[in-house]
């Protein structure tokens, strides 16, 4: 499989989280964008990336990728606590830092700690957090520091300058498992991710979309929107929804807003992280097929 490394990574965290993929051969690579290249074109059969932080968002090289781009399917979600802190070289002091390195997602979680505490510092663009931590052990510029994790600190040899960077408490990153092929087996707390491309911009597309959920008491955990890039203003809908392909509400709502609308691409069903994951809502399937099997009654009755 392959992470976004190198050492000492979140993602690589995410990783050792799962004692199952810890015991897979895993490869570090450079980029977000390098993981899913490399799975979707079968140089690994797993690839592991982030994919929506608490507190800056979506990590949108993620979500474009797998909606746009290519053909993977989300395994598995992995949600970590993700604590950010500030290194720097042995010795350097927090009042010397003019540069703030790390990926933009981790910058963007620590944005007022910067303004707050390092005014004027420059902030500049890592692949990674590791890598900005690494760039900073190499450089040795004891104005330079990277947002990383305290494992970095160790693994690059690194002073913490400051822990606990990040601008909220209870701070989480989400990360998925994809694969070229498969979807996991239900296991009754699972989650599906699809996007929705709307048939035409006109008002109350957004609701019809909606509405296939609500009819079906389907809850949704994520709504997202995204532009196509075929033009400005046009947007499509990335939807985490609570439940499984498998289930026959989740199955009747993909048939009808594929009918309905101008395109539904799949991109997973999955268990939901954490012990609590949403619960199938059992009630809604259970007087789903007896709906059915009313009308199929009905329509045995029908002389032709
Ligand atoms: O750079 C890392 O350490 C990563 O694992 C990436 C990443 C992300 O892109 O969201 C993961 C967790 C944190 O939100 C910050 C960075």
């Amino acid at each position: 499989m392959a992470y976004l490394g190198p050492a000492a990574t979140f993602n690589q965290q995410a990783l050792l989280s799962q004692p199952d993929l810890a015991a897979l051969d895993a490869r570090p690579l450079p980029t977000i964008g390098d993981v899913l290249a490399a799975t979707a074109a079968g140089d690994v059969d797993l690839g592991l990336v982030p994919i929506e932080n608490a507190i800056e968002g979506s990590v949108t090289v993620t979500l474009d990728m797998l909606a746009f781009e290519l053909d993977l399917l989300i395994q598995r979600e992995i949600v970590i606590d993700v604590s950010l802190n500030l290194l720097g070289v042995r010795g350097a002091r927090l009042e010397d830092v003019r540069e703030v390195t790390s990926i933009g997602v981790a910058t963007a979680q620590c944005r007022r700690f910067i303004i707050e505490h390092l005014p004027g510092a420059v902030v500049t663009a890592a692949n990674s957090t590791a890598e900005a931590a690494q760039r900073v052990a190499k450089d040795g510029d004891p104005s330079v520091a990277a947002i990383g994790t305290a494992l970095a600190a160790e693994v690059y040899g690194l002073d913490v300058l400051a822990p606990e960077v990040e601008d909220h408490p209870g701070n989480q990153t989400r990360f998925v498992l994809v694969a070229r092929e498969g979807v996991p087996a239900p296991t009754g707390h699972d989650k599906s991710t699809v996007v929705v491309f709307q048939r035409a911009d006109v008002p109350g597309s957004l609701l019809s979309i909606l509405q296939e959920f609500a009819a079906r008491a389907i809850n949704l955990s994520k709504l997202e929107s995204r532009p196509t890039k075929r033009g400005l203003g046009d947007y499509c809908f990335i939807i985490d929804l609570e439940g499984h392909v498998d289930d026959e509400l989740v199955a009747d709502c993909l048939r009808d807003l594929r009918s309905k609308q101008a395109d539904v691409r799949f991109l997973g069903s999955y268990p939901a992280a954490g012990d609590h994951g949403p619960a199938l809502r059992r009630e809604n399937v259970a007087a789903w097929k007896a709906a059915e099997e009313w009308v199929a009654a009905l329509r045995g009755q029908v002389r032709h």
